[in-house]
């Protein structure tokens, strides 16, 4: 035994023994260094990939890709599948045509939320602060009506409302219909449209209405822009509603003034009620047809006739009409017939008036145009139609255009009437407002005298301030007229493509906490020396505040719609205290709307006038 031990050992030291030994051993490790190295490998490649390969996805079906693999619980769903497939990182499915990176791992998770947060975050950004080529966003839509069944029968209200819920408070791209829509709700967007890019947005959609009731359209307020409306703002800034102009009417004005408050006198002395809002827009209609005809045809019902046409108007020019959203309904021709014959109806009623007056003037002042230059210059107590007809030559009139001007005048009665309307309404809620607005208007006038006269409101600064208040809260035209991109342009750091109509929400903006303290109290404190918004004006610098426009398109109106706004209001309040009808509350006062191109509230104000001298 111990020699077979000994001769063992012998041959184990020798040199070839070893090396039978060693080989296999060396095999044997090599292998399995060459299988931990693969593993780890393949690990390490899992772990910490260093490739452009994407993460890996279970088998997909065609179309659907993975969308058939996602269950009710999608958290549930997603987590059996990558486990199953042993994706415990990171999965990447397909769900339709949707990639999805499916994330299950705390690493991955670090990965994503935070060692590269930034690009996740960057894509958030870019839709926070846009500056890039998409357009400004949308909240869902349904598929043939788009946005419509979101616009309310009241639209400031609706597409406010709208914003607000979307956070868009800027811009929205709606599509009413077949229409893309534009919604600006702040004044720095506002701005942006009405001012840094006035000239792509300053031209107002074609309609039926425009064609037919506008002969072209030939007016100012519709036409669309370039060298024609060009020469007929002009027309109607420099020699029909100038201040000067404006001022050469003041008498009339005056006159139209003191004949209502004698009306409002009588059924005072009688203890009776008077309808304030059909008083106050026959006054606006009378003062209107007084500028352009230059007498008052109230006696005759001509006045009246023309008040009647400018209600049956109004719907018409609002700009909310199917026709509009659904052009190819139009082109079917039902809808379009039946716009168009009504459109024909009402141009057939203006004519019947309209010519009859410029014929008259015709005949009674014989215009010649002068040799120099084609032109024989107006006065300034010329009524409008006297002044359309001594620049005719100069400005290329024919009568269509002028009966499309005159029309422009006409629908600014509305607006005024409503303006003092809602101002009367806010006055008799808040007491306190109205006794020192009596206050200031009684004290500026001299004991003794009648009416209250422009001469004496120079100073009315709180009168002002009531008016404005007045507007901010009650924008007569909240979306103003629509405008219309001529280009695309970037507005705000988003793309809006050519041919978006615009409606600016000045509504919304004069009701934003951002811009106003207390901004549903009628405060017009906030507009007095020392008030927050003392040096806010309404002549379209101040952009949370736009109650006639800003821009090229603004009111061309204004100077004779505050003139008269002030002069009325104050007479309403010097010469009466107003009391509601017994059984009647202010509280009561009914303020829904009526929407149109100029809103209006639901129900007329009926009130008891006391005299006041
Ligand atoms: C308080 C009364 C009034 C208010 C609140 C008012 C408001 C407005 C507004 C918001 C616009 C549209 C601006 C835009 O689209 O950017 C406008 C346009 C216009 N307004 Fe007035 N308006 C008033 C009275 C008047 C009056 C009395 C007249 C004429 C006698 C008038 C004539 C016009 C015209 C011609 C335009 C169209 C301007 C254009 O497109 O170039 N407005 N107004």
């Amino acid at each position: 035994m111990a020699n077979l031990a000994d001769e063992f050992m012998l041959e184990m030291m020798a040199p070839r023994a070893w090396i039978l030994l060693l080989v296999p051993l060396l095999l044997l490790l090599v292998r399995y260094s060459l299988a931990a190295f693969s593993t780890n490998r393949a690990r390490r490649k899992r772990q910490q990939p260093d490739h452009d390969l994407p993460p890996p996805s279970p088998p997909a079906l065609p179309i659907l890709g993975h969308l058939h693999l996602v269950g009710s619980l999608p958290h549930v769903s997603l987590g059996e599948l990558a486990k199953k497939h042993g994706y415990d990182d990171l999965m990447l499915l397909r769900l339709g045509t949707m990639p999805v990176l499916v994330v299950s791992s705390p690493r991955a998770a670090k990965a994503v939320l935070c060692t590269h947060d930034h690009v996740t975050n960057r894509a958030r950004r870019k839709r926070q602060q846009p500056d890039h080529d998409l357009p400004p966003p949308s909240p869902p839509a349904l598929p043939i009506l788009g946005h419509l069944h979101l616009v309310g029968s009241l639209p400031h209200v609706s597409l406010g409302e709208l914003a607000k819920k979307h956070g868009y408070d800027d811009l929205m791209l709606l599509r009413l219909g077949a229409m893309p829509v534009l919604v600006v709700s702040s004044p720095r967007a506002a701005k942006a449209v009405l001012c840094t890019h006035d000239h792509v947005f300053a031209t107002r959609p074609q309609s039926v209405f425009g064609e037919v009731v506008l002969y072209g359209p030939s007016d100012v307020g519709f036409a669309p822009y370039g060298d024609f409306w060009r020469q007929m703002r002009k027309l109607f800034t420099t020699h029909l509603l100038s201040a000067k102009k404006v001022r050469s009417f003041r008498f009339a004005r005056e006159e139209e003034v003191s004949l209502v408050m004698t009306r409002i006198g009588e059924a005072a002395a009688a203890g009776v009620a008077v309808d304030v809002s059909a008083l106050l827009s026959s006054f606006m209609n009378d003062l209107v047809c007084l500028a352009v005809m230059g007498k008052s045809f109230r006696s005759e019902g001509r006045n009246k006739q023309f008040a009647e046409l400018v209600v049956d108007t109004s719907p018409l020019m609002s700009g909310f009409n199917v026709e509009e959203f659904f052009p190819f309904l139009g082109r079917l021709g039902v809808l379009s017939k039946v716009v168009r014959a009504k459109s024909e109806r009402l141009r057939r009623r203006w004519d019947e008036l309209l010519d009859r007056l410029i014929q008259d003037h015709e005949n009674k002042y014989q215009y010649q145009p002068s040799t120099a230059g084609g032109t024989s210059d107006p006065k300034d107590n010329d009524d409008f139609i006297q002044v359309l007809l001594s620049v005719r030559e100069e400005y290329g009139l024919t009568r269509e255009r002028m009966k499309a001007i005159l029309l422009d005048v006409f629908f600014g009665i509305d607006t005024s009437a409503s303006v003092l309307d809602f101002t009367m309404v806010e006055l008799l809620r808040r007491p306190q407002v109205m006794d020192k607005l009596q206050a200031e208007v009684r004290s500026s006038v001299p004991e003794g005298q009648g009416f209250v006269t422009e001469a004496n409101l120079t100073d009315a600064a709180y009168l002002r301030a009531v008016i404005k208040e007045s507007l901010r809260l009650h924008p007569v035209a909240p979306l103003l007229l629509p405008h219309v991109s001529m280009a695309s342009c970037r507005v705000d750091g988003y793309m809006v493509p050519a041919g978006v109509r615009v409606l600016i929400n000045i509504w919304a903006m004069a009701r934003d906490a951002r811009f106003w303290e207390d901004p549903l109290e009628f405060m017009p404190e906030r507009f007095v020396d020392g008030g927050d918004a003392a040096e806010v004006d309404f002549r379209g610098n101040d952009f949370q505040f736009l109650p006639f426009g800003a821009g090229r398109r603004m009111c061309a109106g204004i100077n004779f719609a505050m003139a008269t706004v002030e002069l009325m209001l104050a007479n309403l309040v010097r010469c009466f205290d107003w009391e509601m009808p017994e059984g009647n509350e202010t509280r009561d006062i009914d303020m829904s709307e009526v929407f149109g191109t100029v809103v209006h509230r639901k129900q007329n104000l009926l009130l008891i006038p006391k005299l006041h001298m």
